[in-house]
């Protein structure tokens, strides 16, 4: 598994905001937007991309489209759903597939409530979107599940993540061709599974408390 912590100023910038308790609900969603847009730059990085030929007004020349399969983007609801605008302006003809996910907080055992994918994912390249890495649990499980149905890459975007979360999907996902791209690696988990400094919890930030 590859991992790659952007180390940039602006991104860094944006974060603090983000983590700041008094951010409100809508410039928390924007910055959610604009960060995920920042980190996609890096997660497409190895996009399949197909040569094509274009006219422009002085001469012809080569240049890249995006391959076909189209990438698929999958947000794990609820929180991932406060990146897919992000992702999406960034790669406008990916198709969007969705999973829906939970965590008990007593257990922190993640189950799946809801599944909106392809029946065959064979040579797709998978983008899932996350905001929260914090024991693995739920990203581990999503992984796996796009592997199941024969993903061939895949390729998670996450706000922060905890040291221990990436040690457990390391483990969950040896041999698979993964990488994971977060913003900041925070220092660990607590007691009750938050990631600490972290940000709360970033679904009830998105969207209020359930
Ligand atoms: O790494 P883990 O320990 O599995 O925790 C991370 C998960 O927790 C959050 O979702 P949550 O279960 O709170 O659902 P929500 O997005 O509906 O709030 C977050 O968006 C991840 O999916
Ligand atoms: O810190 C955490 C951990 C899990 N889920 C969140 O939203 N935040
Ligand atoms: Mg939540």
């Amino acid at each position: 598994m590859r991992v790659h912590v952007a180390d940039h100023p602006l991104i860094t910038h944006k974060l603090t905001v983000l983590r700041d308790e008094r951010t409100p609900s809508p410039v928390f969603r924007a910055l959610a937007e604009e960060l995920v847009t920042l980190l996609a730059y890096e997660a497409t990085r190895n996009v399949r991309t197909t040569p094509v030929t274009v006219q422009t007004p002085v001469a012809e020349t080569t240049g890249l489209a995006i391959a076909e399969p189209k990438p698929l983007v999958v947000p794990i609801l609820r929180a991932g759903l406060g990146m897919l605008e992000g992702m999406v302006k960034l790669v406008p003809t990916a198709e969007v597939g969705f999973l829906g996910m939970v965590r008990d907080e007593e257990t922190l055992q993640p189950t799946t409530y809801a599944e909106r994918l392809p029946d065959d994912l064979s040579n797709r390249q998978c983008f899932i979107l996350d905001p929260m890495l914090a024991t693995g649990g739920s990203l581990g499980a999503a992984i796996e599940f796009l592997f199941q149905r024969g993903a061939v890459d895949v390729t998670a975007v996450c706000l922060i993540a905890a040291p221990e979360g990436i040690e457990a999907v390391r483990k969950a996902t040896e041999g698979r061709e993964v990488t994971v791209v977060v913003g900041a690696l925070d220092e660990r988990l607590n007691e009750k599974g938050y990631i600490v400094p972290g940000l709360g919890d970033a679904g009830d930030r998105l969207y209020g408390l359930v």
